[in-house]
């Protein structure tokens, strides 16, 4: 539970709203069953239900941009019942109500839920004891949206750089390494849990270093980049491509079969053969595939992928090696073919 409110910006955020709109309404709703005004202490408690119910979803699901849209829909939805049936007491709401929406959904959406919100109201006008409130109030709530709105995006924009500065390779665009063992992670995770298949694919530029010596880094680094949208070219929306390190890159495959993994990274291997090597002739990389068996961990599949790569290194570069299932699956049977099967 820590890790996923340490790692899920998202979800903490819908949390720790959820858990202050829970702390901030639970009072009102005591006290107004305690001073008779039941149909108000009912919508609150309406509230705090939906709240509950929205947080877990969002626990539950992971659907987190569904769970953010549907508790700012239902904070300003709640803020505008609330003053509709309280007039100037309850009318305040609405502007922690706007706030919010910047932090649950996207600053779009959030001016939308907003201003729909403040046209019922207006539109409505039995919260407001004269023209000149509401108009006060129509001002100063648009303000408010406005500032939520600049902060909104601003925080937006910040989080987009930082999270690609964190999780991306600024040379190639590829996803890093960190990247890479959390989506491993959870490519493990759901294989386990649903039995979908993914393939690891670990790959590695043959004699990269002669085209530095040759040629120099930069060119090196055109080389680099070029196999990265080459790769990124030839493969699904759903396959992602890391780099490894150097001159080395994964892909990740979900949906690829132990059956199809052999023409996949053929066709790879062929594509990178003949295409790239602008301006240096052609250049050739050598690949490890491991289809994951139901016995892996990310470390174990990984480490199967890159004992395949180097076997593929070791005897002769540019060809293909899979290890289908783990050692124990393999002597115990369980495996889905025979050990390494190197391929050119
Ligand atoms: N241009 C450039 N070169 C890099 C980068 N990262 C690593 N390298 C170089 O990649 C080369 C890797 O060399 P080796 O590990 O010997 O591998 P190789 O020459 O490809 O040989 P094999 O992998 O055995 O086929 C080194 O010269 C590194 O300096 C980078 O970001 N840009």
């Amino acid at each position: 539970m820590l890790y996923r409110l340490r790692h899920d910006f998202h979800l903490s955020i819908i949390t720790l709203l959820g858990a202050c709109a829970m702390f901030g309404v639970t009072p009102f709703a005591v006290f107004r069953f305690y001073s008779g005004n039941i149909p108000a202490g009912v919508v609150d408690l309406v509230i705090m239900f939906s709240i509950c119910s929205v947080v877990g979803y969002a626990w539950r699901t992971g659907d987190n941009r569904r769970s953010g849209f549907l508790l700012a829909v239902l904070a300003c939805t709640g803020a505008v019942v609330v003053g509709t049936m309280q007039g100037d007491v309850g009318i305040f709401w609405l502007y922690p109500a706007m706030v919010t929406s910047f932090f649950l959904t996207s600053a779009r959406v959030a001016v939308v839920v907003n201003c729909l919100a403040l046209l019922v109201l207006v539109i409505h006008d039995v919260a407001f004891d004269s023209r000149e409130q509401m108009m006060s109030f129509v001002t100063t709530s648009v303000v408010v949206s406005c500032c939520a709105y600049i902060f909104g995006r601003r925080n937006e924009h910040q989080r987009e750089r930082l999270e690609r500065l964190a999780t991306h390779d600024p040379l190639t665009g590829a996803k890093n390494r960190r990247a890479m063992e959390e989506d491993m992670q959870a490519a493990v995770a759901n294989h386990e849990r649903t039995g979908a298949p993914y393939t690891l694919i670990i790959f590695d530029l043959d004699h990269f270093k002669r085209i530095n010596d040759l040629y120099g880094h930069a060119v090196g680094d055109e080389v680099l980049t070029e196999c990265a949208g080459l790769i990124g070219r030839y493969t699904r929306k759903t396959d992602t491509l890391y780099r490894f390190g150097g001159e080395e890159f994964v892909l990740l495959m979900p949906g690829v079969r132990a059956e199809g993994v052999q023409a996949v990274a053929e066709n790879l291997r062929h594509k990178l053969a003949n295409e790239l090597g602008y301006p240096v002739g052609s250049i050739t990389a050598s690949f490890g595939v491991a289809p994951l068996h139901e016995t892996d961990d990310a470390d174990r599949w990984m480490a199967r992928a890159d004992d395949a790569l180097y076997e593929a290194k070791a005897t002769g570069r540019n060809r293909v090696v899979i290890r289908q299932a783990p050692v124990a699956a393999r002597e115990s049977g369980t495996g889905e073919s025979p050990a390494s099967a190197p391929l050119i």
